[in-house]
C-alpha cells in the first residue's frame, strides 16, 4: 500500500471554502502532478499518512480573527513540508505563527486585478514580469510577517501581498494565482510545485484510471453495483471504468422518465446496449415521474422530486436484482459545488447531488466527483471511447423538465421536444456540433401577440440557448450566424404548434446559468 501511495508526487489542497479551490487542484493536475482537495479538518497524523510533497491552504470567505473562523494546527508548519497559503491560507499562516498579524482593511478592500511588484530574488515569481496583473479579492490583510519571513510582493493597496520563508519553504500569496485573471498565475503555481516543492511531473490521467479501478475493487468486493446510465458523457465514462473494475458485478439502468429529447431513448439503447460489455436495463418510468411533477412549477421543488424519483426507480430495480449495495453515478464537481456545500451556496440542486433524498439504502460510488467536464472527457479518450460519445453535448438528468418554465404538461413537452429537434438538426447541418458546447430550446411560458396568415395569434415564446464553455462552470453565449438563427426561428414557428416568437439568449454564466431553471 505504501508503495502505491508513493508512486507519484501529490499536492494536498486543504479546503477553507473558496469558490476557486478546486481550480487549484486541476491546474496542478494539468502540470502532470497529482493534486486533491481535502477537508481542512484533516489531522496532522492523517496528513503525514497521506505523504504530500507539498500543501496548499485555499482561500475562504471568513476572517481568520473571527469567532467562527476555520483554524489550523500550527504543527503543520513544522512538518518540513513546503506550504503555500492562498489568500485566507496566507492570512491563517500569518495569524497563527509568532510575530504575524492580520487586520481588517477597514472597508477599503481590494477586489479585482492589481499590478504586482515583487522581490526579484523570490523563487515564487521566477520567470514572471514586474507589474503583472493578479486577481485580488480580500477585505483583510497581513499587517506583519511572522518571524523568519520576508515580504515577497506588494501592490499599491496591499503592502504585504506575498510572504516567504525560503529556509522552511513556507510561502503565502494574497492573490488568486489559480484563476485566469492572474496573468502569470500558472507560472507562479509551477514555481511552487517544481522549483520549491521539487515535484516531478509523474502523474497522468491513466494513473487516475488505475487508482479508481483499484479503489472500486476494494470497496465493492464481491457485491453488486447499479449504475444510473443516461447515455451522457459522464455516466458512460463511469460505466466503462466500472466495467473494467468489476465486470459482471455491474448492472446499468437507463431511466426513460418522459423528459428525454426526441428519439433519445432509442438512440441511447442503440449506441450503448451490448457495447463495452455492458449489461443495460431500460426502465419505462414516464408515468411515475410525470404524475409526481403534475402541478409543480417551482424549480427547486421540481429538481428535488426528480432526484427522489430517480432513487425510487433505482430502488425498485435493485429489489428485482437482489444483493445490490451500491449506486454509481456520473457526478462531476460542478454538480457538487452548484448544489451547495458546507461553505458554498446552493445555486441549483443538481438532481444527482442536492436532489437526492436524505435516506438512501445505497452507498454511492462517484469516481468523477472531483473532476470537471473536460477532465471526464480526457478520461473517456484515454479509455479509447468513441469520439462522438465523449464529445456529445451534455444533457441534464432532469431533462426537459428544467427547460419548461413552470408547470410541465404533455403538450408543453411536445413543444420543447420538437423545437429542440429542429435546433439540433440545423446546428448539425451547419457543421457546428463540435464548436458549440451545449444548445437547446426553452419554453419560456411567455405569451405574446403575433400575426400569422393575416390572423391575430396570442401564443408562446421559445428561447434558444447556445453556449461555449470548457467545464460548464462559466460560459459565454455562442455567436451563431444570423442566417442560421433566422432559419431556426422560421422552422420553429412554422413546424411547431403554438409558437409565434423565437428569442436568442445572449447572457453569459455568470451572471446567468446555462439552464433556465
Ligand atoms: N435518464 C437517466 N437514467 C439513469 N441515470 C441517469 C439519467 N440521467 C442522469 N442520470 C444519472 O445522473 C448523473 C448526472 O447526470 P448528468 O447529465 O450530469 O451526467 P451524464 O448524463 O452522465 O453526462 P452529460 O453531462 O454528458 O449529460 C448521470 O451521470 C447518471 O448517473
Ligand atoms: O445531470 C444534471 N443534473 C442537474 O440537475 C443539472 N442541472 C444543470 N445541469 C447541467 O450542468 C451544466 C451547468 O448548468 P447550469 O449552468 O444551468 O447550472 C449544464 O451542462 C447543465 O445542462 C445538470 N445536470
Ligand atoms: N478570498 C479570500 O480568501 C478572502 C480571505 C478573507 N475572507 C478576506 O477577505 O481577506
Ligand atoms: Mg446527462
Amino acid at each position: 500500500m505504501i508503495e502505491l501511495e508513493k508512486k507519484y508526487d501529490k499536492i494536498l489542497v486543504l479546503d477553507y471554502g473558496s469558490q476557486y479551490n478546486q481550480l487549484i487542484t486541476r491546474r496542478i493536475r494539468e502540470f502532470g502532478v497529482f493534486s486533491e482537495l481535502k477537508s481542512r479538518k484533516m489531522t496532522i497524523d492523517e496528513i503525514k499518512d497521506y505523504v504530500p510533497k507539498a500543501i496548499i491552504l485555499s482561500g475562504g470567505p471568513k476572517s481568520v480573527y473571527a469567532d467562527d473562523a476555520f483554524t489550523i494546527d500550527p504543527e503543520i508548519f513544522r512538518l518540513g513540508i513546503p506550504i503555500l497559503g492562498v489568500c485566507y491560507g496566507m492570512q491563517l499562516m500569518a495569524y497563527v505563527l509568532p510575530g504575524g498579524k492580520v487586520l481588517p482593511n477597514d472597508g477599503n478592500g481590494e477586489f479585482g486585478q492589481a499590478a504586482l511588484h515583487f522581490d526579484e530574488n523570490s523563487l515564487l515569481f521566477a520567470n514572471t514580469p514586474e507589474g503583472q496583473k493578479v486577481l485580488m479579492s480580500h477585505g483583510d490583510s497581513v499587517e506583519a510577517v511572522p518571524e523568519g519571513f520576508v515580504v515577497a510582493a506588494k501592490t499599491d493597496k496591499t503592502k504585504i501581498a506575498a510572504i516567504a520563508d525560503d529556509d522552511k519553504k513556507l510561502y503565502g500569496a494574497q492573490f488568486h494565482a489559480e484563476t485566469t485573471l492572474s496573468e502569470y498565475g500558472n507560472q507562479i503555481l509551477k514555481n511552487f510545485v517544481f522549483k520549491i516543492a521539487q515535484c516531478q511531473a509523474n502523474w497522468q490521467m491513466k494513473d487516475f484510471i488505475n487508482d479508481q479501478i483499484e479503489k472500486i475493487r476494494t470497496e465493492v468486493g464481491n457485491k453488486k453495483v447499479l449504475l444510473g446510465l443516461s447515455g451522457g458523457v459522464d455516466s458512460s465514462v463511469v460505466a466503462v471504468l466500472l466495467h473494467k473494475a468489476i465486470g459482471r458485478q455491474l448492472t446499468c439502468i437507463f431511466v426513460d422518465h418522459g423528459l428525454l429529447r426526441k428519439n433519445e431513448a432509442k438512440l441511447v439503447m442503440e449506441s450503448l446496449a451490448g457495447k463495452f460489455g455492458l449489461n443495460i436495463i431500460k426502465v419505462d418510468a414516464q408515468k411515475r415521474f410525470l404524475d409526481k411533477l403534475e402541478g409543480i412549477s417551482e424549480p427547486e421543488q421540481k429538481r428535488k422530486i426528480i432526484g427522489k424519483e430517480f432513487i425510487e426507480t433505482f430502488n425498485d430495480e435493485a429489489k428485482k436484482l437482489d444483493g445490490i449495495d451500491f449506486l454509481a453515478q456520473g457526478t462531476l464537481y460542478t454538480d457538487v459545488i452548484e448544489s451547495g456545500t458546507d461553505t458554498a451556496q446552493t445555486i441549483k440542486s443538481h438532481h444527482n447531488v442536492g436532489g437526492l433524498p436524505k435516506e438512501m439504502h445505497f452507498k454511492l460510488i462517484e469516481p468523477l466527483r472531483t473532476l470537471f467536464k473536460d477532465e471526464a472527457r480526457k478520461l473517456g479518450e484515454e479509455m479509447q471511447m468513441p469520439h462522438a460519445l465523449v464529445w456529445r453535448q451534455p444533457f441534464p438528468g432532469p431533462g426537459l423538465a428544467i427547460r419548461i418554465l413552470g408547470e410541465i404538461t404533455e403538450e408543453k413537452l411536445a413543444v420543447v421536444r420538437d423545437s429542440d429537434a429542429i435546433l439540433r438538426d440545423e446546428i448539425a447541418k451547419a457543421g457546428l456540433e463540435d464548436s458549440v458546447w451545449q444548445y437547446f430550446t426553452i419554453l419560456t411560458g411567455l405569451r405574446s401577440v403575433g400575426v400569422m396568415g393575416d390572423g391575430r395569434t396570442y401564443d408562446w415564446t421559445i428561447a434558444i440557448r447556445a453556449i461555449t464553455s470548457v467545464d460548464g462552470m462559466t460560459a459565454d453565449f455562442a455567436k451563431l450566424p444570423w442566417d442560421l438563427l433566422g432559419k431556426i426561428s422560421e422552422r420553429i414557428v412554422n413546424e411547431v404548434g403554438h409558437i409565434n416568437r423565437v428569442v436568442y439568449d445572449i447572457t453569459s454564466k455568470p451572471p446567468a446559468t446555462i439552464e433556465w431553471e
